[in-house]
């Protein structure tokens, strides 16, 4: 799936859908970490999204310690921000919020 790089503009509308996720400095990337009780749950989040990933052929950068889980989204291909990246950040929040943080 081609996916246009979104403006500075459009990103901000689309964060204003998303609660806990912060742009970094260049407006590439959007980030956010997840906690959860325990491993097990942290590690059921990840199994969750990389199925959401999959689905959507678009992936995540993350950082897994214990039951703290950092993701990263962008778009190498674009070089940025698109839908894909916002689409897989609303998957993570849905596997997130069934899981007690
Ligand atoms: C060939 C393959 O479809 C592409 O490399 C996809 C795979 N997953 C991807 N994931 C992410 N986060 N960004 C991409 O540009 C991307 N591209």
């Amino acid at each position: 799936m081609k996916m246009e790089r979104l403006e500075r503009t459009a990103v901000e509308a689309e964060l204003t859908e998303l609660s806990g996720w912060a742009l970094n400095d260049a407006g590439s990337s959007i980030s956010k970490t997840f906690k959860f009780a325990n491993f097990v749950e942290a590690f059921g989040f990840m199994t969750q999204a990389a199925l959401a990933a999959e689905k959507l052929n678009h992936h995540p950068e993350w950082f897994n310690v214990y039951s703290r889980v950092d993701v990263t989204l962008n778009t190498h291909d674009a070089g940025g921000l698109t839908e894909l990246d916002f689409k897989l950040a609303k998957a993570m929040e849905k596997a997130a919020a069934r899981r007690v943080a």
